[in-house]
């Protein structure tokens, strides 16, 4: 046996799940990007510690740093790959903080000593670094906090050693910024991340309203039995070949078509039978037309199809062929029908009224002498 298919969760916790990996994704592509700049605050602390302290202590902290740098890098670069499962991957980023935390942190107990303006430079160099990753670490706000308490823990860890007298004050403050840093973030972070959960909930919503507004004139637009376009379609359609028609001087043409003694099909038959050969009708007639012709729903049973650059002789043929395509064959079982078709062609001055009325005279003509036939106007 299967197992059910999961249900679908509700739309404001699939915005808030949305919302929490694109802040991943977010704070991934961020601090790529930061890290990249990081060699600045090496060379940084390198000018600072320079003559002050042994090089071989220096060249220790640089080693762990590049390690670490180019271990968060590669971690990045995975992460990118492997897409936004803030589930799966979260446990990875926040290696990636604690390990950029620690060696910023570890610039306390291996590079700080008795030389105090040294210890304050290079307490000042941690709260820059962590200024300067604040930002990048505001989608995933738990990070920043790993990446602060790495940092923290790992530069207390110079206390108890070979601290200067009144450089625990220093760290003490550096501890007091961090708290407060960390404690102002965690407002702007949750701002951040409830901002993308509006903003998804925006997008959906405005993709659902186009959609609604499509289907809206699209319904405003066509026959609701018949799935043909309706009048109002027909009015905007002549009109637009009615411009075209006196800026390039092409002719069109249109045609009337009006199913023959169909109140007698309802009468025989009953509405559902006559509404089954409506639709059998505009099915025939679609089939017939070309790709560029359009046949819409008049009212009742009469149709009208425009047939664009297209003049007299060839639109009495397209007429032609149209009512033997009815007469053809039934258009629902056992209810043979036949059509009347009135044709004209569009002449210099014509409005799209005046074109209709000459197309309705012929119809009126094909009607008085018989039916199933095509008439010019
Ligand atoms: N089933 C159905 N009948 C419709 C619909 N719209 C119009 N009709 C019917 O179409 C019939 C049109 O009848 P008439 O105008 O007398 O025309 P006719 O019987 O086709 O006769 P001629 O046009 O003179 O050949 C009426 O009975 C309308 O009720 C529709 O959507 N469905």
């Amino acid at each position: 046996m299967s197992a059910a298919p999961l249900p679908a969760p509700p739309p404001a916790l699939a915005f808030a799940m949305e919302a929490q990996q694109g802040a991943f994704v977010q704070c991934v592509t961020g601090l790529q990007r930061t890290l990249r700049t990081t060699p600045l605050g090496w060379a940084l602390v390198a000018w600072l510690c320079g003559d002050r302290i042994a090089p071989v202590a220096l060249l220790t902290w640089l080693g762990l740093a590049f390690t670490g740098w180019v271990a968060c890098l590669l971690v990045l670069a995975r992460l990118r790959r492997v897409g936004p499962d803030v589930q799966r991957h979260n446990g990875w980023l926040l290696a990636v903080a604690v390990t950029d935390g620690a060696w910023w942190g570890a610039v306390m107990p291996l590079l700080s000593g008795d030389d105090m303006a040294l210890n304050a430079l290079l307490a000042a160099v941690l709260c820059g670094a962590m200024a300067v990753n604040a930002p990048v670490y505001v989608p995933r706000i738990r990070a920043f906090h790993a990446m602060c308490a790495a940092m923290w823990l790992v530069a207390l860890c110079s206390l108890p050693g070979h601290l200067a007298p009144g450089m625990a004050d220093i760290v003490m403050g550096l501890g007091l910024f961090m708290g407060l840093l960390c404690f102002v973030m965690r407002d702007i972070a949750r701002r951040v991340v409830e901002g993308l959960r509006l903003q998804l909930a925006n997008a959906a919503l405005t993709a659902q309203l186009s959609e609604a507004l499509a289907a809206a004139s699209q319904q405003a637009a066509t026959d609701g039995l018949t799935g043909l376009p309706n009048r109002r379609s027909l009015d905007q359609l002549l009109n637009a070949q009615l411009a075209m028609a006196q800026r390039e001087a092409r002719p069109f043409s249109v045609l009337m078509l009006d199913l023959d003694h169909f109140k007698a099909v309802n009468d025989t038959h009953g509405h559902a039978m006559g509404d089954a050969v409506l639709r059998g009708f505009a099915q025939r007639i679609q089939a017939q037309l070309r790709r560029s012709d359009v046949c819409a729903r008049y009212g009742g049973e009469e149709f009208c199809v425009v047939l664009p650059g297209t003049a007299d002789a060839l639109a009495l043929d397209a007429g032609e062929r149209l009512r033997r395509a009815v007469a053809g064959a039934p258009l629902a079982p056992n209810v043979p029908v036949t059509v009347s078709v009135g044709v004209a062609t569009w002449r210099a001055g014509d409005d799209a009224a005046a074109l209709l009325a000459r197309a309705d005279d012929a119809l009126y003509t094909a009607k008085r002498t018989g039916r199933d036939r095509v008439v010019a106007a």
